[in-house]
């Protein structure tokens, strides 16, 4: 996608020497663009745990360089081991991170060690290509649901929770690509953009993409959805997710089970857009079985933003001394999504949906 008529994706390698790896430092938008150089795995772990990078799709790619960057300095199969179980465990939800990984031990595991660097570059190169093609795919298969939602109005009014942009992934996103492809076939969009308390990605991460993008939308506290799903000003929602089970469950930011129980009380389709990536089906109940991020206290309790002088500044907002909790995501069943959007079609939030499109996973 383009900033500023320059096209850019989420992660990329340095063209002047080859290797070293370039992200955008997500903790410093939307206030500014800051790119940083990632030249060894602890760099890049540091960037997934501290959330620089971020999104699910987007922190596999990542740690797939971070196994490139590891064995640049040592290309012995006991680092490979090693780099694998260290960036597994920067975030627990997201499975994409965990998939990314074993893609690269299983390419690089029974090579020889000196044909391993290349390798690793060359997959991880593959790794992004793919979800860059994987998430263009998913705008192609979410666009005539925007299209049948825009029948007759003046507006077609989309809700989505935390950010699923085109910086949670290699390029395009998940839940937005769709939206940008209406917009760009000239469909009155409009996008409600939930601010996703605590860290805020909706109103600092989704509001600056589409802004970058011409792409209308507005800012609401994550409480206002309902409200306005009662008063018929959301046509659809359509959201990311960070794991699907094989029933159909989805794991997203924290707040958007609560959007899927307002969307189903007021008749409003709530639809999940994946990579094939994003497919766990080792797994089946996910309120049960899938492991959620418990991320620190102070992102509560704090709030980081700019001043009017141009400092960025964290406050505290809330009670001294008073605890807090911070679960980072939550799980929707399968029964409140109207569907799944993927790069294959689009299927109902089931086994069976699933292995329709599928079959493979069996
Ligand atoms: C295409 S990204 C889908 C999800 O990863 C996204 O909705 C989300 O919940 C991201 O959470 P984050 O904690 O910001 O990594």
């Amino acid at each position: 996608m383009k900033i500023d008529g320059t096209p850019y994706r989420s992660v990329w390698v340095e063209p002047s020497d080859g290797w070293s790896i370039r992200i955008f430092d997500q903790t410093q938008l939307p206030w500014s663009l800051e790119i940083l150089r990632l030249t060894e795995p602890g760099q890049v772990a540091h960037a997934i745990r501290s959330m620089q990078v971020r999104g699910a799709p987007l922190i596999g790619a990542v740690a797939a360089y971070g196994v490139a960057l590891a064995l640049r300095q040592d290309a012995s199969t006991g680092n490979l081991e090693r780099v694998v179980a260290a960036l597994g465990e920067t975030r627990p939800t997201a499975i994409n991170l965990r998939w990314a990984l074993s893609r690269m031990r299983g390419t690089l595991h029974n090579l020889p060690a000196d044909a391993r660097i290349a390798a690793a570059y060359a997959e991880a190169a593959a790794i992004c290509d793919d979800d860059a093609e994987t998430c263009r795919r998913i705008g192609e298969n979410g666009l005539p649901l925007i299209e049948a939602a825009s029948q007759g109005k003046d507006r077609v009014n989309i809700l989505t929770h935390c950010n699923a942009g085109w910086i949670a992934t290699v390029d395009w996103g998940t839940a937005l690509a769709p939206i940008y492809m209406a917009h760009d076939a000239g469909l009155p969009v409009h996008v409600w953009v939930d601010e996703t308390r605590p860290r805020n990605q909706g109103a600092a991460l989704t509001a600056w993409e589409l802004g970058r993008h011409g792409v209308p939308h507005t800012i609401i506290a994550d409480n206002a959805g309902g409200h306005l799903m009662q008063h018929g000003q959301v046509d659809l929602v359509i959201v990311g997710t960070d794991r699907v089970t094989r029933q159909g469950d989805v794991a997203n930011k924290i707040g958007t089970y609560l959007k899927a129980l307002a969307a189903r009380d007021n008749g409003v389709p709530f639809w999940v857009a994946l990579p094939h990536s994003t497919l766990d089906m080792s797994v089946t109940d996910g309120v049960a079985e899938i492991p959620i991020e418990e991320r620190p206290a102070a992102e509560v309790t704090d709030l980081t933003g700019r001043t009017a002088d141009g400092r960025i500044e964290t406050i505290r907002v809330a009670a001294a001394g008073s605890a807090a909790a911070n679960p980072a995501f939550d799980v929707t069943p399968a029964r409140l999504v109207t569907g799944l959007i993927t790069e294959r079609g689009r299927c109902a939030a089931s086994e069976a949906g699933l292995l329709g499109l599928y079959p493979e996973k069996a």
